[in-house]
């Protein structure tokens, strides 16, 4: 993505490896001089073309795991190297990328360090602290430990800058923020799914409003004063038994097991063998773990999950790799002809065979293809189970509510039949199912969304025609294609009278699409994203080609000015934020 970004600096990973005689330079600067600058920050993590591609362990033998690439922007690989840099000081990182020493940490594998914890990384919620040795400083990265805190921590892994360690012993304890009778989970701290459960909830939104405070700050490009004082984050109504979708995976059997099979030699399954993992990754691992319940799951997921499990021990045989399971939490789906026969209302996937287990009016899908049903406020929302939807329904109400209010803010006058004053048309671009589109459809007269999953939008197409008795005065129409090409389509909707909502995924959106975006001047745009660093960086260039584009005579003076930020925790115990930025053109 950066290196279609207009305004790319012409360096990058490739061209730095065809002048080895350039020096790698070091330039990002944690509050960028310059907008956008950030972006190609890749080609400063690009090794020495020199450089050897591995290093020699303790016993010296290749340590293939030390892989000098760049890591993909805005990753979170890609943020905490951002991150290592600020802490060390943009000037000794130069010093050490001019001495080739940048790859070279000072200290063994497998090294045990008493550390300080410095800080919590916001884009993985681990914590940073500075290990000295010699002159050299080096950054380790540690899960589950807190700021102020003591550790002992076990280097297993080094990467540029800094270096993986495990949590040994915490040996001095922040006992202001830990307090581990909080923790719900048996495998808290080895299972890689949740790194707050020793925090309070407070804490928790507090540490996510911070993400979002750096994010802007470091990212955006945008000078200081243009961002709004950042809300507190929105707290989930639900902070454990929230996730409806769990994705446990397992590996497949060794193959000499597989060969013996096929020989007839090895004996029949009956229990789980060792080798065999059902899970999620372990903590600074891709090996995984077994994992036999998930407190922040839904109760009809940890139903199913015991369910799910033996049917994979029992069929183990059948399988030459591994796999990832799918758990849906979903409502019962009533009969094809209670609903008319839409898409999304074929009643194959309530097949027994994919109905992994039923609790309190709830049923747990596990079929891919399946239909998974959900009620978020007044409406029904039908998907395809392996298709996007939020994973934590308690929120979506406060989610939607909050994208309404800040479309109106005199929202609170108005009732479903009532619309508020204002914008009268909403553009709900990567719309998927149609959550946002169907939510706020009863305020607007007009509702178009746009979405590359076909399937999606076969799905929101038939939302709306299941909701249709609360949509009875808005026109709501869905397209599949690229969210750029909603433009085309709206090209007569009443600019000032409309709202745009941007909800990409990780990724963020792209050039394409913000050109088109500032060229057509939505009256308010609200931009909802589950990955702020992205945001931020989108927002920057938003901010940007609307401030040049107010210079012209299409123009006319107007620019978009970030109005207001803040975090929705989507995901308790979790370091994940949901982003949610609003911007006005005035
Ligand atoms: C974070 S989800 C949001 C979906 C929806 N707004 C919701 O809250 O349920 C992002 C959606 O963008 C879709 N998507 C990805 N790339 C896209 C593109 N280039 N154009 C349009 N949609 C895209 C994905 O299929 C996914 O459904």
């Amino acid at each position: 993505m950066a290196s279609t970004h207009p305004r790319s600096r012409s360096s990058s990973p490739a061209t730095a490896s065809a002048h080895p005689e350039k020096k790698p330079r070091l330039d990002i600067s944690p509050e960028p001089a310059e907008p956008l600058e950030v972006q190609d920050a890749p080609a400063d993590y690009q090794a020495p073309p020199s450089a050897p591609t591995s290093k020699k362990n303790a016993k010296g033998k290749k340590n293939k795991r030390l892989q000098r690439r760049a890591p993909e922007p805005f990753s979170s690989d890609d943020i905490l190297t951002r991150e290592v840099i600020a802490l060390l000081g943009q000037d000794y990182v130069q010093s050490l990328i001019d001495q080739k020493l940048d790859w070279d940490a000072p200290f063994e594998q497998f090294a045990h360090l008493d550390l300080t914890v410095a800080c919590i990384s916001p884009s993985t919620g681990e914590s940073l602290s500075i290990a000295q040795s010699g002159d050299r400083k080096w950054v380790i990265v540690t899960p589950l430990s807190l700021p102020g805190e003591r550790i002992r921590a076990r280097v297993y892994r080094h990467a540029h800058l800094h270096s993986h360690a495990d949590l040994l012993e915490v040996l001095e304890s922040n006992s202001e923020w830990r307090d581990m009778s909080r923790v719900q989970c048996q495998y808290f701290g080895k299972c890689a799914g949740c790194q707050y459960q020793m925090l309070s909830y407070e804490k928790q939104l507090e540490l996510k409003r911070d993400t979002v405070i750096q994010a802007y700050k470091n990212y955006s490009g945008i000078s200081p004063d243009l961002v709004p004082t950042i809300g507190p984050t929105i707290a989930s109504p639900l902070q454990y038994g929230y996730r409806t979708k769990l994705t446990p995976h397992f590996q497949g059997p060794p193959h000499s097991l597989q060969k013996a099979w096929k020989r007839g030699e090895a004996p029949a399954i009956e229990d789980k063998p060792d080798w065999l993992k059902i899970g999620f990754h372990a903590v600074g691992t891709r090996n995984v773990m077994d994992i036999e319940e998930c407190p922040i799951a839904t109760p009809v997921i940890n139903k199913a999950l015991p369910v799910v499990r033996d049917t994979v021990i029992k069929n183990i045989t059948k399988y030459k790799r591994g796999a990832t399971l799918l758990l849906r939490d979903s409502l019962p789906l009533p009969p094809p002809e209670a609903e008319g026969d839409g898409p999304a209302a074929d009643p194959s996937p309530s097949s027994s065979s994919s109905i992994a287990a039923e609790h309190d009016g709830h049923i747990c899908v596990t079929d891919q293809k399946g239909t998974v049903r959900e009620r978020v406020g007044d409406m029904l929302f039908q998907y395809t189970a392996g298709t996007f939807f939020q994973n934590n329904n308690s929120a979506l109400v406060p989610l939607t509510s909050y994208v309404r209010d800040a479309i109106f803010p005199s929202s609170s006058t108005s009732t479903p039949t009532a619309p508020a004053p204002g914008p009268t048309h909403l553009v709900d671009a990567y719309c998927g199912s149609g959550l946002f589109s169907i939510m706020l459809a009863p305020a607007f007269s007009t509702v178009a969304g746009i979405e590359l999953s076909a399937e999606s939008i076969r799905a929101a197409e038939h939302n709306a025609s299941l909701n249709a008795s609360s949509l009875p005065t808005s026109s709501i129409s869905f397209m599949s294609g690229d969210a750029a090409n909603i433009f085309a389509t709206v090209h007569d909707f009443p600019r000032a009278q409309t709202a745009l909502i941007i909800d990409p995924p990780r990724k963020g959106t792209d050039a394409r699409f913000i050109e088109q975006m500032v060229a057509f001047g939505a009256s308010t745009v609200v931009y909802v994203s589950c990955n702020v660093h992205t945001q931020a960086r989108d927002v920057g260039m938003i901010l940007a080609q609307s401030a040049a584009h107010a210079q012209t005579e299409a123009g006319a003076g107007k620019r978009y000015v970030l109005e207001s930020l803040c975090g929705l925790d989507l995901f308790p115990q979790t370091a994940h934020v949901e982003a949610i930025a609003v911007l006005r053109l005035v």
